[in-house]
């Protein structure tokens, strides 16, 4: 079956969208990627959802056609990529998230991702399917971390531990016991492990007066030191020391964030390039700590995916904090393309829904229950 998948994630950089194809049976499926782009945001539509997940309030006349308008992009994405291939039988669209709010307590979680999915099918004529966290979050669960059961599926090995990470706005991580392990998969957990590249990017583009909107290989951050003091006085931030399951986003780490964090810095006179290798390590440093604190066991292999993957310093920084029994390899390595792995698994998820098979990992998103993801639109 010849399927697409969509999804603007957290570093709202643009659409990263997959044409895959998928054969093999539901339980072993075979992904092939037949093409990735990511399409960019133009700089005002960016602009206003930076500021819609800022907390900027919105009439509902203006939601509803922000709302449209991403889906519009979407549906682009998806006419484009397919120009030149037979057409897909299936979209899956993740959307853009605006709000993310994790169940507590007796309160469920509230979550948004916009780009409606009946628009999409409708522009295209594609049957399209959308809206994958909210049956996980009518169970209880966070509706996130949702790869975990794709990397599961796509990444496992038979005798390793691996833990699959990505560095995409917000970081997330999948463990992966041994396939060989009795009862394996009910050994799989993942969890949002905090800040990927949001705080990194927020501070060179404030640095930068928005002239650079991410420290390209880490190049700038290499050129500090990292302040172990401060960096260990952040990594109190409570979300780090939180159980699993967990979930955050940009309502937490936030500009208002890290402006406590600039104070911070400015109290200790780093300079600039310091201050980015701080928060860098940070980053870095909160990775490790989550597998050294909630992981029965530390990984052999650590496969990176998402955009941090390319930041040539905080891979450094991470390595040092994982230690040296652990090796650091990219998704790509193991044959599995790190930059549009979150499209394929929303091609795959899709996938799922249309032959209804459960998408969720209930350990993993604290989901009372395994359950069909997302809303058909034919
Ligand atoms: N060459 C590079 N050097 C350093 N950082 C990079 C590089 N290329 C991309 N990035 C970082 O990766 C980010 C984009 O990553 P990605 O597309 O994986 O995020 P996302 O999918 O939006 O986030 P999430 O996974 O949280 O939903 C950019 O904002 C930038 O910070
Ligand atoms: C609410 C939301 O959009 N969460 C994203 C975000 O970006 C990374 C991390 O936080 C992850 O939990 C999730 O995305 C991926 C695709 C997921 O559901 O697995």
């Amino acid at each position: 079956m010849l399927v697409i998948g969509l999804i603007s994630g957290t570093s709202v950089d643009g659409i990263d969208t997959a044409l895959v194809e998928i054969s093999g049976t539901v339980e072993s499926p075979q992904v092939q990627l037949l093409a990735g782009e990511t399409y960019p945001y133009s700089p005002r539509l960016r602009e206003t959802i930076l500021q819609v997940c800022g907390g900027e309030k919105l009439d509902l006349e203006a939601l509803a056609s922000l709302d449209d308008d991403i889906a519009a992009e979407f549906a682009r994405a998806a006419l484009n990529i397919q120009k030149e291939a037979p057409k897909a039988q299936l979209i899956g669209s993740h959307g853009q998230t605006v709000f993310h709010r994790p169940p507590a307590n007796d309160r469920l979680g509230y979550t948004v991702q916009l780009g409606r999915g009946a628009a999409i099918a409708k522009i295209t004529r594609i049957p399209t399917i959308s809206n994958f966290r909210a049956a996980d979050i009518a169970q209880a669960g966070h509706g996130a971390p949702l790869v975990p059961k794709i990397d599961a599926y796509l990444l496992s090995h038979p005798t390793k531990t691996r833990c699959v990470q990505n560095i995409g706005g917000i970081g997330n991580l999948t463990y992966l016991p041994p396939r060989q392990r009795e009862n394996w998969q009910q050994k799989i957990f993942g969890w949002d492990t905090g800040p990927g590249n949001v705080l990194i990017d927020l501070a060179v583009q404030f640095l930068s007066q928005g002239q650079q909107t991410y420290d390209h290989n880490g190049q700038w951050s290499a050129q500090g030191q990292p302040c172990s003091e401060l960096v260990h006085k952040w990594l109190q931030e409570p979300y780090f020391q939180q159980y699993p399951p967990k979930s955050t986003g940009r309502e937490l780490f936030s500009p208002a964030y890290l402006a406590q964090l600039r104070e911070d810095a400015q109290a200790y006179s780093l300079s600039d390039a310091d201050w980015l290798a701080s928060l860098t390590d940070l980053t870095a440093i909160s990775i490790a700590h989550s597998y050294q604190t909630f992981l029965p066991e530390m990984p052999a292999e650590v496969l990176l995916c998402g955009g941090g993957a390319r930041n040539a310093y905080l891979r450094q920084r991470l390595l040092a904090h994982l230690g040296s029994n652990v090796k650091l390899l990219t998704t790509d390595e193991v044959g599995l393309n790190s930059d549009f792995k979150e499209a394929i698994a929303f091609a795959l998820l899709a996938y799922w829904r249309w032959h209804n098979f459960p998408g969720n990992l209930p350990q993993v998103t604290g989901a009372k229950a395994a359950v069909l993801l997302g809303e058909i639109y034919r």
